[in-house]
This record gives structure tokens, sequence and C-alpha cells, in this order.
């Protein structure tokens, strides 16, 4: 019998994670970069934070180096970050800050086929370890194909000074796998969809470590951003082993897709994956309670109203959220949920 079954993965051939890793810039460069110059990607706060310093390093190394300093992550900023890469003859691209930059920096140097190298500032979400970005188009920021990163240089010295809310949105993003994978598994056994057993394992071991260790994530303590960051490692390579963000995107991104997109009030993705997870879990029949008594460990609120998200707009996120990505199927089904099943599953969990 003939096996054709084959599968591309991208892995980073460096990562450095912890207290002043950020001096490893310079030998990142030297080992990737093969002409050219290099574009550094990064925000106003961000610059001041890690990336003026990055700039630094390098130019000392004896490379050529060129910051763009921009905004959210969008097609307007994605154009300009590429046209600043072209312009500067950059032959490697450095995201310095929070996702938006990671994002841009990634999706500019996958479109350029440009090395990429990934210094997260924030520990805020899964994608500053993953070869996804996620960049608003018409109101949407499902995330997309982009390069996975040749080096991830995580500074946990820099990361700690980011607001603690960063840290809890990062480690919920983790933690909400939980649900990303009963989905995935609920779509292999209706639909046969392809389950990668390593992918899911990896997934599923980073979001039930920091389910055990919850009362471990503290705001200010430099211990804590190590613990979360491993995990969105391994959360960030479980989707390079699936190519795809399967084992860390089910229902309860559905429903923080959703939530974007309808009006999620100041909430950050994180937090809303942590909303969704509670009642996507409660959906499955699951252990909601576990997962609520997680979040509250880590000081994350799963009220909508605390994030000035109306009950109308919850319920009709969560209704609705299937429609986002119909090639996607989770426990949210095919047909939005009614009006009175979901205001129910969102008052018994607590969310409204
Ligand atoms: N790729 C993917 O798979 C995913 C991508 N996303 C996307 O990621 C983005 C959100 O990322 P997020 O990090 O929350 O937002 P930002 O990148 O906007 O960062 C939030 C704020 O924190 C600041 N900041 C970052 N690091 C520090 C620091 N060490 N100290 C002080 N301030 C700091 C930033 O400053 P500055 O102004 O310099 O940027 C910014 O003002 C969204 O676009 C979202 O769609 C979300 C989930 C997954
Ligand atoms: O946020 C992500 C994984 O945590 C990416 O998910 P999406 O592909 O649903 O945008
Ligand atoms: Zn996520």
């Amino acid at each position: 019998m003939e096996f054709d079954k084959f599968r591309t993965m991208h892995f980073p051939r460096d990562v450095f994670v912890g207290h002043g890793v950020i001096e490893n810039v310079g030998g990142v460069v030297s080992r990737n970069l093969r002409s050219g110059s290099v574009a550094v990607i990064t925000g106003n706060t961000t610059y001041s934070m890690a990336g003026r310093t990055v700039a630094e390093l390098i130019e000392s190394s004896g490379f050529d180096v060129h910051v763009h300093i921009t905004g959210e992550a969008n097609t307007e900023n994605l154009n300009m970050a590429e046209e600043f890469c072209r312009e500067v003859g950059a032959g490697m691209v450095i995201g310095v800050g929070g996702g938006t930059k990671i994002d841009l920096a990634k999706k500019a140097a996958y479109e350029l086929d440009l090395p990429f190298v990934s210094v997260p500032t924030s520990p805020s979400h899964d994608g500053i370890a993953s070869p996804r970005a996620s960049i608003k188009r018409s109101g949407c920021n499902l995330s997309e194909e982009a390069a996975m990163p040749v080096a991830i240089i995580a500074d946990t010295s820099i990361m700690v000074k980011a607001p603690y809310r960063y840290l809890a949105a990062g480690a919920a993003d983790v933690i909400s796998n939980e649900t990303a994978i009963l989905d995935w598994k609920l779509a292999n056994r209706l639909h046969g969809e392809d389950f990668s057993t390593s992918a899911a394992a990896l997934s599923q071991y980073a979001a039930r470590e920091l389910i055990e260790k919850a009362h471990l994530i503290m705001p200010g303590v430099e211990e804590s951003v190590w613990l979360v960051m491993k995990q969105i490692l391994a959360s960030g390579t479980a989707m390079a082993i699936a190519s795809s963000s399967r084992p860390a995107s089910g229902s309860e991104h559905l429903i923080a897709h959703s939530l974007e997109m309808l009006g999620a009030g100041n909430s950050i993705h994180g937090e809303q994956c942590a909303i969704g997870s509670v009642v996507s879990m409660y959906l499955h029949g699951g252990r909601w309670e576990e997962l609520a008594e997680t979040y509250r460990k880590i000081r994350l609120s799963i009220r909508a109203k605390d994030y000035n998200i109306s009950d109308i707009t919850m319920i009709k996120a969560l209704s609705t959220a299937h429609r986002i990505r119909p090639e996607r199927y989770t426990i949210l089904g095919e047909r939005d949920l009614s009006y009175s099943a979901a205001e129910r599953a969102l008052e018994i969990t607590g969310i409204i």
C-alpha cells in the first residue's frame, strides 16, 4: 500500500527564555542574516522598553539596522511595514513588542520571504511563539499563516514590566486550550477531521501545567512570567506541529472572535478566551468550575460586565460564534444557539 501522508513543520532554531536573554540578539542575527540589513518593527512604548536596546546590540555586533515604529496590526500598518523592509533592503525582520508588533513583523517577513525573529515584551498570548499572525481585516482578527520565528528571545526581565493583566491573559489563552482540544476530538469523531495526537498532547500539557500551578502566577514576579512563557512556547509549538491554530483554538476562540466583532468592551484576547472556555466547557458537559476557579486564582474576571460587555452582546456573541469559521467544527455546532439556551449557559457559569 502506498503511503502518501506528508506534513511540513517549521520550528525555531534558537529559543532563549529568561532573565537578560536579550543579550543574545547579536548572535541570532549573525547566525541567520545572509545579506542586507535588519528591520526592527516595534511600538512607541516597546521601543523604549526593548526596541532601542535590540537595535543597539545589533549595531554593536556590526550589522546595519533600521527601526520602524508602528501601531495596531491592521492591513495599512502591514503594508507600511513591508514597504519599510523593502526600502531598507532588509534581509531579516525582528518584531519587538506585544502581540501587534510581533504579528506585523511575522506577517511582513512571511510576505517578503525573510527570516523572522520574535522578541516579545509581553506574554499576552500564545501567538508570540507560533507561525500564525492576526491581522485585522474587515473587523475580524482570525489568525492566518505567517513566518515561524527562526529564533525567539523572551527576556523575562523585560516582560515582567508589562502590566500584570497581560500575563494573566497569556496564561488564560493557554489554559483555554482545554476546550480547543475537546472540540478537536469532537470534530475528529463526528467528521473525521485530521487529528494530531502529539500536537493535542502538547497543547493539553501546557494548559494542565498552568491550571496546576495557577497559584504561582502573580503580579510583579519574574518567576511567574517564566512559568507562563514556557507554556506559551509549548502552545506555539503545538500549532507549529499541526500547521494550524486548531490545537489552541476551538469554540472558546470563536466566542472571543465573535465578541471582537460585536463589541468586546475593554477586554483583551486572553480574557475573551477565558470567558469562552468556561461556557464552552459547560456546553461540553465538562468541569467548567475548575476553569472558573483557575481564572479566579490568576485574578482574571470572567464576568462580562467587568469589561463593559452587555448581557445582550454576550448572548449574541455566544449564540452566533459558530458562524465565524464554519470549516472548524466545535461544540457550538452548525446552527445558532437559541437565545434562551445561550442566556442560561452564561447565567449558570456566572458570565452574565
Ligand atoms: N498571532 C496570533 O495567533 C494571535 C494574535 N493576537 C493579536 O495580538 C494582538 C494583541 O496583542 P497584545 O500584546 O495584547 O497587544 P499590544 O501589542 O497592543 O500590546 C499592548 C500594550 O502593551 C504595551 N507593552 C508591551 N510590552 C510592554 C512592556 N514590557 N511594558 C509596558 N508596556 C508594554 C504595548 O506598547 P506599544 O505601544 O509599544 O505596542 C501596548 O501599548 C491583537 O492584534 C490580537 O489580534 C491575539 C491572539 C493570537
Ligand atoms: O489565538 C490563537 C491561539 O491561541 C489563534 O487562534 P485563531 O486562529 O482562532 O485566531
Ligand atoms: Zn488565542
